[in-house]
């Protein structure tokens, strides 16, 4: 950002640290509603087709859609090497439904030759749920990490994957309450890495994007931080 003072100088002054501009992958899948769910909670919502996009945001949302779909797009695109590596750098990234799944080091009942974009370190079970039971909701636990959010998640399924099993360094956020897969694990953090199996932006509950939105402010404010200090001890 740049302003212009009444001597004609330019004065670059960095964005305040809270705006977060936090990318949506819209390649396919349901993006609208994440954009409407992350510009309500205050942050810059964009849509990312682009490599060069991928350099400007400070986090990113990998909607639900067809996660063999989204490989084969991330990949014509040549946006899998810049996504792949800005995760691997630490941008923070959510990923709901097949989101989930791009996320995941590793998937069961891939589609041969399906690549994940991975950093999470789960496998995912792909159509976990089975064709019975193609869609379907509940009201689940969760483990918010927002003191202001508390309560249960009423959570909607659309040909979800689960988590079969998750590293050490995952938290698990939230598991099935009931019915046959009651106990499977459906919402994960790792360090800035966040998945759910369900799909938050249906139906207006904003916690969990706020959840995800707190994690980029606070990545931000860490990068930030970290830029300036050389700048601060040349002026001591
Ligand atoms: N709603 C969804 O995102 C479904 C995910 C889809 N079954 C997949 O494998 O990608």
């Amino acid at each position: 950002m740049s302003t212009t003072t009444t001597s004609g100088e330019t004065v670059t002054q960095p964005a305040p640290a809270q705006t977060v501009r936090i990318g949506v992958l819209a390649v396919q899948g349901d993006v609208r509603e994440h954009l409407a769910a992350l510009t309500a909670l205050g942050a810059e919502a964009v849509t990312v087709r682009r490599p060069s996009e991928v350099e400007q945001i400070d986090g990113l949302v990998i909607p639900g859609g067809e996660s063999t779909v989204m490989d084969k797009l991330v990949r014509a695109f040549e946006l899998r090497e810049p996504l792949v590596r800005r995760i691997a750098e630490g941008m923070p990234a959510y990923g709901s439904c097949a989101g989930m799944i791009m996320l995941a080091d590793r998937i069961v009942d891939a589609r041969p030759d399906q690549q994940t974009l991975g950093g999470l370190d789960v496998t995912v079970r792909r159509n976990a749920f089975g064709r019975q039971v193609d869609s379907f909701e509940q009201d689940l636990e969760y483990v918010w990490s927002d003191p202001d959010s508390s309560g249960t998640v009423h959570a909607v399924f659309i040909r979800a994957p689960w988590v079969e099993e998750a590293g050490a360094d995952v938290q698990v956020l939230a598991r099935v309450s009931e019915g046959a897969a009651a106990g499977r694990i459906v919402a994960v953090r790792q360090g800035n890495l966040m998945a759910t199996s369900f799909h938050p932006e249906v139906g207006g509950d904003r916690r969990i994007h706020a959840e995800f939105v707190s994690i980029v402010r606070a990545h931000r404010l860490q990068q930030s931080g970290a830029s300036q200090s050389p700048e601060r001890e040349d002026t001591a």
